[in-house]
């Protein structure tokens, strides 16, 4: 019998529309289940360490999304043709989450002369000092992060990039023309797209 899997976030793309993606890439039916936020402080504790995504796989609790985007690529045969290359996909999503994290904290401050102290270096130098090299990284492996090759760490970065971009509230990718075609090859794939057509419209 086929594995089964549940996939429970918050209802926003963020963090578990890599694997949304992945799950539909695969053709792998899914339980996209979506927690209120006001649901949030009750279940905190009862995941593995206070977030999400968590998914369940036959009931087993699997957690952090690139691990589970990791997973679901070398089961879609999506993380390269050997060690190097599923090396290569970690590296690059590893950087990629240290513009992440620094992008995530600054939506998240709630303290505003903070934010604004964080904002211009964080606008004028952090965020195009990665996506220039991401840029270039997608430029020099013709059209992909790794050696021209359709893997998990596009669709990763693709779908987090998104999220930047709308919570950030900020159109970067005109400028970055390696990404943005990455972008549309990932979102143009049939069964991409597909999922994106039947997903809930959500504020980001
Ligand atoms: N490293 C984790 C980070 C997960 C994470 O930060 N999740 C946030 C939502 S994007 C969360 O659960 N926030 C609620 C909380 O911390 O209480 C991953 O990649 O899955």
């Amino acid at each position: 019998m086929a594995p089964t899997y549940k996939l429970t976030y918050f209802d926003v793309r963020a963090l578990a529309e890599p694997i949304r993606y992945l799950l539909a890439y695969g053709g792998i039916e899914f339980e996209d289940h979506r927690v209120a936020f006001e649901q949030w402080p009750a279940m905190k504790n009862t995941t593995p360490y206070g977030k999400l995504p968590i998914m369940e796989v036959d009931g087993e609790v699997i957690h952090q999304s690139p691990a589970m985007a990791r997973y679901l690529g070398r089961m879609l045969n999506l993380a390269g043709d050997d060690e190097w290359e599923s090396l290569l996909c970690d590296m690059v999503v590893d950087a990629f989450t240290d513009l992440r994290m620094l992008t995530s904290g600054f939506f998240r401050e709630k303290d505003q002369s903070i934010k604004e102290k964080k904002r211009e270096p964080l606008f004028n130098e952090t965020i195009p000092f990665y996506l220039d090299r991401l840029d270039k990284q997608v430029e020099e492996n013709s059209g992909h992060f790794v050696r021209g090759k359709l893997t998990w760490a596009d669709f990763y970065i693709v779908c987090c990039l998104e999220t930047i971009g709308t919570t950030l509230k900020i159109c970067f990718l005109d400028k970055y023309p390696n990404l943005k075609a990455l972008t549309e090859k990932i979102n143009n794939l049939p069964q991409i797209k597909e999922w994106i057509e039947k997903r809930p419209k959500t504020i980001f």
